[in-house]
């Protein structure tokens, strides 16, 4: 039989699988259609899409490997025909970084340019929809530098210098400028050229100020020369214009929703914090895990679906490791740091599992990692991308093999994202 291979304008790859949600969900409000894959495929890609988003779980695994990854996704996205490869990482640019470890940022982008035979490229993770901006290559959330914003207490990737310059340059090799934003201002040619001059300089990676959207959609033409380009999702929406595509209603349908709801959160973010407490107060069924327990070996897993389990037809339930950050070091001062998230990353992915094969077919999952290990325990493939809840964070329709024939729904959120309200309104979203 003669298959025509269907050729992609848009290759990405991304460090973990709510940022992979977030990136696919701009692209596709800016005009792409867009497929999520779990991983890198092991056949070519059977959709007609425009796009395709590899999601990786390598933000916080050791660099080699993540470059590995990274490089193999490379690989698949080049047999699908991409024309252009996006690196999408953190809009809180989370990178590990201590003593010996540099990131994986920086060892992952060279290693791109490297194998793309690129002199250069762009890091900017602004995402100004969600409040992370970048001026003279120093990142704001919201009114606060990165190092004030609660990122200097994440559990895995406490960011404590918010000068990208600096903490890009510390883990490449390759020389690290800055495309400031009087530059920006100017618009696409300027840009165009100042690349040209920081490349007569010996610089091979500049991060881009940018913080508004209007600077993304201006500094967008001057990026559809570059084979790489590496950012957080906010650099999409500039893209889908070079290649002729204008923003459509069409993308962005799923199946209707059914079956029952939950949530189960990893997260320990100041927003999903909010959030947590917000849904409780509000009246929800929530369970808190205990990670000393879990490390004791009690049977947590079982508990919480057996608590789960009758509640679940009055409404969604919460199931939440979420915690403040004292108590998380103090978790991680007895437990060790990656084994404690690992160790409650496992948990609360069979607590997804376990509740999907329960009946619940519409489930909100927050944390990176946390969904990175959920998709992984539901053994999910592919996500079709669908309506926006809040900015970076959509519906998605995927198959499981615990959720039978007809799939669920189910939603990444980036800890840092989504509003209050955000446990309770996701689900009147698909309703
Ligand atoms: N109570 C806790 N104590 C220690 N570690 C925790 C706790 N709750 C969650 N973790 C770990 O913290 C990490 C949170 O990361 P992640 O899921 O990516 O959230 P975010 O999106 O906020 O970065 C995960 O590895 C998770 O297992
Ligand atoms: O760019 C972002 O902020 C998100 O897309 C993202 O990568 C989220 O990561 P987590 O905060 O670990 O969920």
């Amino acid at each position: 039989m003669n298959v025509t291979q269907k050729k992609i304008l848009l290759g990405c790859i991304a460090d973990d699988f709510t940022g992979a949600t977030d990136l696919a969900n701009n692209l596709v409000r800016a005009g792409m259609r867009v497929v999520q894959t779990i991983g890198v495929p092991a056949e070519p890609l059977a959709a007609d899409v425009d796009a395709v988003v590899v999601a990786l779980k390598s933000r916080t695994i050791a660099a080699a490997e993540a470059v590995s990854q990274s490089l193999a996704a490379l690989r698949w996205l080049q047999e699908q025909g991409a024309r252009q490869f996006y690196f999408k990482y953190c809009s809180t640019f989370d990178s590990l970084f201590s003593g010996e470890v540099r990131g994986n940022i920086g060892p992952v982008t060279e290693a791109l340019m490297d194998a793309l035979g690129t002199d250069f490229t762009i890091a900017t993770p602004a995402f100004p929809d969600n409040k992370r901006t970048v001026f003279k290559g120093y990142l704001f959330v919201g009114d606060v530098l990165l190092s004030e914003s609660g990122m200097q207490n994440h559990p895995l990737t406490p960011m404590t210098d918010p000068n990208l310059v600096r903490v890009m340059q510390a883990q490449c090799q390759r020389k690290v400028g800055l495309i400031d934003h009087a530059v920006v201002a100017r618009g696409a040619d300027a840009v165009t050229q100042r690349i040209e001059g920081l490349k007569a300089e010996g610089v091979s990676i500049a991060v881009v100020d940018a913080v508004s959207n209007d600077d993304l959609v201006r500094m967008g033409p001057a990026l559809a020369a570059l084979p790489l380009l590496t950012a957080g999702s906010g650099v999409a929406i500039a893209l889908p214009a070079n290649f002729g595509l204008e923003p459509s209603s069409q993308a962005g349908a799923l199946p209707p929703a059914k079956g029952l709801r939950a949530i189960v959160s990893g997260s320990c973010s100041l927003a999903t914090n909010g959030q947590v407490r917000h849904f409780i107060e509000n009246g929800g069924a929530a369970m808190a895990l205990d990670p000393l327990r879990i490390a004791a070996g009690a049977d947590v897993v079982g508990e919480v679906l057996a608590w789960a389990g009758p509640l679940l037809a009055n409404g969604p339930v919460l199931v939440y490791s979420t915690a403040q950050s004292d108590a998380v070091k103090s978790v991680q001062s007895r437990l060790g740091v990656e084994e404690a998230g690992a160790m409650v990353e496992r948990t609360v992915a069979a607590i997804a599992r376990g509740l999907v094969e329960q009946g619940v077919r519409q489930l909100v999952v927050a944390g990176g990692e946390t969904s990175g290990a959920c998709v992984q325990a539901l053994q999910i493939a592919q996500m079709q991308i669908g309506s926006q809840i809040d900015p970076g964070v959509p519906w998605c329709h995927a198959h499981s093999p615990a959720a039978g024939a007809e799939g669920l729904h189910v939603t990444l959120k980036s800890g840092n994202f989504g509003g209050e309200d955000f446990f309770t309104r996701a689900f009147e979203v698909l309703a």
